[in-house]
């Protein structure tokens, strides 16, 4: 169904082009994401929109249109892209969630999942050319769907893309010296988010300058290190992705035969479906250099210096828009009682449960998404219209007030 009139809600992430929001469409209550970047910066949106409204697949994040619209507080004139909720978060979201390693059954199928994506972009002559947990969202289908094309070069687009770009650790050899950037560095990039379902971190350890790394990736003979503990499928697998010579290198479509996830199409359980209602995180905690996304134009110096633009990232909540102070008052059950959303920063009282909180003092905005019926409001003109539990009612978003980077949803304890 077009987007016609629809709501911006709370911030869900923010990247170095543009802004993310949840957005709730006024004509039929659905909840969907919102991408959206000031007119005069919105080339990268833009090309975005052109890659993703041509792509129709479950392992991709669904586009589902675009408009113009007035920013009310800067009178700014926005572009927005709009994109199917993830309310999963990303790759990297889940790995932490399970305390920094995925277990291999999971691994196997999110890598059947990633790579039946790419077989699909690939075959259609478009490169990714930002592989990485961070940009890889998980469904309210509980499958994992690649994210974030604004890297991403098209054959057969409008903005067809030419310069090498994406984030130095997930850089393949022939990206790190600059010489090429096709279909076959994303399978590399592929080998490096396994290796960080994994482990839970970057492919290489050990760095701590940027140019170091690309150094490394680009003219050394080294592979980043395989965890010890994995099948030997999964190690035989990970080799294939991980050969230094793009001509040597398997593609997309040899691996999706592979053992390692030929046997893992149905994988994606229940469980993990489940498992996929939480909260999206704040890029806060993903600021680390590692793994920001760059356009690599050429030289070490001006690769340095855009890192370092980066890592000023804002805090992903602005104090702009209309959160409402709210005190804890018990440690459990329900929200009993869920104050009108009306005047931003008006504190009110609400009573809380189900899990510890640790700060007495945060403030929320409802959304209107259940993550139990689907896309139906469980809050209505601010009131919680089922004595939600926290856990029914998962895009009520919370904040503290004294640490802008972290934020809760009702339902969820505290996942600092
Ligand atoms: N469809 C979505 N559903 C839920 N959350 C999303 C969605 N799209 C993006 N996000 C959140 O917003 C964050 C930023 O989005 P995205 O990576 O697309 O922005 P970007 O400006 O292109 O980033 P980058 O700096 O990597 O280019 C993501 O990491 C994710 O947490």
């Amino acid at each position: 169904m077009e987007i016609q009139k629809w709501r911006r809600g709370g911030v869900l992430g923010r990247g170095s082009c543009a802004t993310v929001s949840i957005a709730t469409n006024s004509t039929s209550g659905e909840s969907f994401a919102v991408k959206s970047a000031p007119v005069s910066r919105a080339e990268v949106l833009r090309r975005e929109q052109s890659i993703l409204s041509s792509l129709d697949s479950p392992f991709i994040i669904s586009y589902l249109g675009s408009d113009i619209s007035k920013d009310h507080r800067t009178d700014q004139l926005c572009y927005n892209l709009f994109l199917e909720y993830a309310p999963g978060g990303s790759l990297t979201d889940e790995v932490k969630r399970q305390y920094g390693r995925l277990p291999e059954s999971v691994v196997r199928s999110r890598t059947f999942e990633i790579l039946s994506g790419l077989v699909y972009l690939h075959d259609m002559g478009i490169v990714h050319c930002d592989i990485k947990g961070q940009n890889v969202l998980i469904g309210s289908d509980g499958h994992a769907k690649i994210a974030d094309f604004g890297c991403a070069k098209c054959e057969f687009c409008e903005y067809a893309g030419s310069q090498i770009s994406g984030t130095p650790m997930y850089m393949a050899p022939e990206v790190a010296r600059g010489e090429e950037q096709g279909t076959l560095a994303d399978v590399w990039a592929l080998g490096c988010t396994i290796i960080e379902m994994f482990t839970g971190t970057v492919p290489w350890v050990g760095f701590s300058d940027p140019v170091a790394v690309l150094r490394q990736i680009g003219h050394s003979s080294d592979v980043p290190m395989l965890p010890d503990w994995i099948s030997d499928e999964a190690k035989d697998f990970l080799s294939k992705c991980l050969i230094r010579n793009p001509s040597k290198r398997w593609s997309a479509e040899q691996l999706i035969n592979h053992p390692f996830v030929a046997s893992s199409e149905n994988l994606t359980s229940e469980k993990s479906v489940i498992e996929s209602w939480v909260s999206p995180k704040s890029i806060l905690d993903q600021g680390m250099w590692e793994s920001m996304t760059l356009n690599l134009e050429s030289e070490p110096l001006e690769r340095i210096g855009m890192l370092a633009g980066a890592s000023t990232a804002e805090p992903a909540w602005s104090d702009d828009e209309d959160w409402i102070t709210v005190r804890c008052k018990s440690e459990d059950a329900f929200v009993t009682d869920v104050p009108s959303t009306s005047g931003g920063g008006k504190e009110e009282e609400v009573s809380l449960a189900g899990g510890h909180m640790e700060t007495e003092e945060f403030q929320f905005k409802p959304h209107g998404y259940d993550s139990v019926s689907g896309n139906k409001n469980c809050l209505e003109g601010g009131k919680c219209n089922k004595n939600c539990r926290f856990s029914d009612c998962n895009s009520v978003l919370l904040k503290t007030r004294k640490e802008l980077s972290m934020r809760f949803l009702i339902g969820y304890p505290c996942l600092v």
